[in-house]
């Protein structure tokens, strides 16, 4: 099985590194063709505008909409669960929009440019989860068919609609792979 990894700027490689070491083939994503040889989509973590004006300018942006549609699985990590958001916090950067929740960019306040924290998600069991968070944004709102997996400092930081998945932090920089192994399993389902 390919799952790709848009890699037009930010964490992409360590994606790669991750989905290999779970036994995936990793394909990195840069034009609109290269999707429909890929099950499932990783958007990595980055700089939101930049990523996003770069899927406009690379003809990105619609043909990955239309895919998710389709029901291809897509995860977004950071500046990814921003790019999939429908409402950005006091922000008109392009977006995939796909995805009903309202998110707030760099929410953590300026103490926390980066940390480390653990949570519980209900989904892996009883050993927690340590996740790095850099200028991480938050989940503020989430629409009814949007399931909420885990929480941090009370703020909405794993989430799940269907075949999209996000994760407002990094769980590439580390050496747990149990998200990207439920992506797996949402892509092989899908
Ligand atoms: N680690 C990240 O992806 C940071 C996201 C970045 N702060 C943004 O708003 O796009």
């Amino acid at each position: 099985m390919k799952i790709g990894v848009l890699a037009l700027q930010g964490a992409f490689r360590e994606h790669c590194r991750m989905l290999e070491g779970c036994g995936v083939t990793a394909a990195e994503i840069r034009k609109p063709e290269e999707l429909d040889e890929v099950k499932g989509l990783i958007i990595p973590g980055g700089e939101s505008t930049t990523i996003g004006k770069l899927m406009i300018e690379w003809g990105l942006m619609d043909k990955i909409k239309v895919r998710v549609e389709q029901k291809m699985a897509v995860y977004g990590t950071c500046a990814g669960m921003i790019l999939l958001a429908k409402e950005i916090k006091d922000s008109s950067q392009p977006r995939l929009g796909i995805m009903d929740i309202v998110v707030r960019r760099n929410a953590f306040g300026r103490q926390r440019e980066s940390f480390e924290a653990d949570m519980t998600v209900p989904e892996f069991g009883p050993e927690s989860l340590k996740a790095v968070f850099i200028r991480a944004p938050y989940i503020e709102e989430a629409g009814q068919d949007v399931k909420v997996m885990a929480k941090v400092h009370n703020k909405i930081v794993i989430a799940r609609q269907n075949n999209i998945l996000v994760t407002a932090f990094h769980p590439e920089l580390t050496k747990d792979d149990r998200i990207h192994q439920y992506f797996i399993s949402m892509v092989k389902n899908a």
